[in-house]
């Protein structure tokens, strides 16, 4: 039998130029054992990525403040106080960066992701203040609760799936993965992956984005078939 996967989105299923590879689809829906989307963004857009690629809504959205798994769905974290610091770092000049309509956001229920191009000084700053972890996850800054991580929502998934979360196998590119990769039986970080999520993953792939993810997953299935 095939392990249960813990898979990232943005650098990990996608293409260097951030489209998701449909190529990916069909080994997804083919798995033989849950696949679980965990990522950092919002819930809608994992769940709409399971939907289109054939798969069903098992997700870790927002770096753990959203999970959905057979119909359970579970939150954490702290909101008001999320939007407590956006309201300061707004006061004091910041911006989020998101052009036009926030559709970064707009679906977010329990933390902010802010553009690479805000003012990183100030956010941390305000992060601190309100006792908020500052991730980074390649794509976005984000703030979000303390204790509430992928990792942490993983297991909680793992249980309503009647999994050990050691018995997952997880692929990531970032630091929003490394407590993914802590809490799973086997991690790889994509050729691409940063620093803390090549140092948090147990093997480093050759190569990065789709690519990399695709033969981690051929190796995984290809050693549990032989
Ligand atoms: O939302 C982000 O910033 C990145 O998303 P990811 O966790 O799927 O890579
Ligand atoms: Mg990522």
């Amino acid at each position: 039998m095939v392990p249960p996967l813990a898979l990232d989105i943005d650098g990990t299923l996608t293409t260097p130029e951030h489209t998701i590879a449909p190529r990916a689809f069909p080994l997804l829906a083919e798995w033989d054992a849950p696949v679980v989307i965990a990522t950092g963004k919002a819930f809608p857009y994992p769940v709409a990525l399971c939907q289109f690629a054939g798969i069903p809504e098992r997700v870790v959205a927002e770096n753990g403040g959203v999970a959905l798994a057979d119909g359970e769905l579970r939150y954490a974290g702290d909101p008001e106080r999320v939007d407590a610091a956006v309201e300061a770092f707004e006061e004091r000049g910041g911006t989020l960066g998101w052009d036009g309509v926030d559709t970064i956001n707009r679906w977010r229920e329990t933390e902010v992701a802010v553009s690479r191009t805000a003012d990183e000084a100030l956010l941390r700053e305000v992060a601190a203040e309100f006792d908020l972890e500052f991730v980074d996850s390649g794509y976005a800054f984000h703030l979000t609760t303390p204790g509430v991580s992928k990792g942490a929502a993983l297991a909680g998934v793992a249980e309503v799936l009647g999994y050990d979360p050691s018995e997952f196998v997880a692929v990531g590119d970032s630091e929003n993965d490394a407590s993914t990769f802590e809490t799973v039986g086997e991690s790889y970080a994509v050729a691409n992956a940063d620093e803390t999520a090549t140092r948090a993953a147990d093997h480093t792939l050759d190569r990065g984005y789709v690519d990399g993810t695709l033969d981690a997953l051929r190796a995984v299935r290809d050693a549990e078939t032989e």
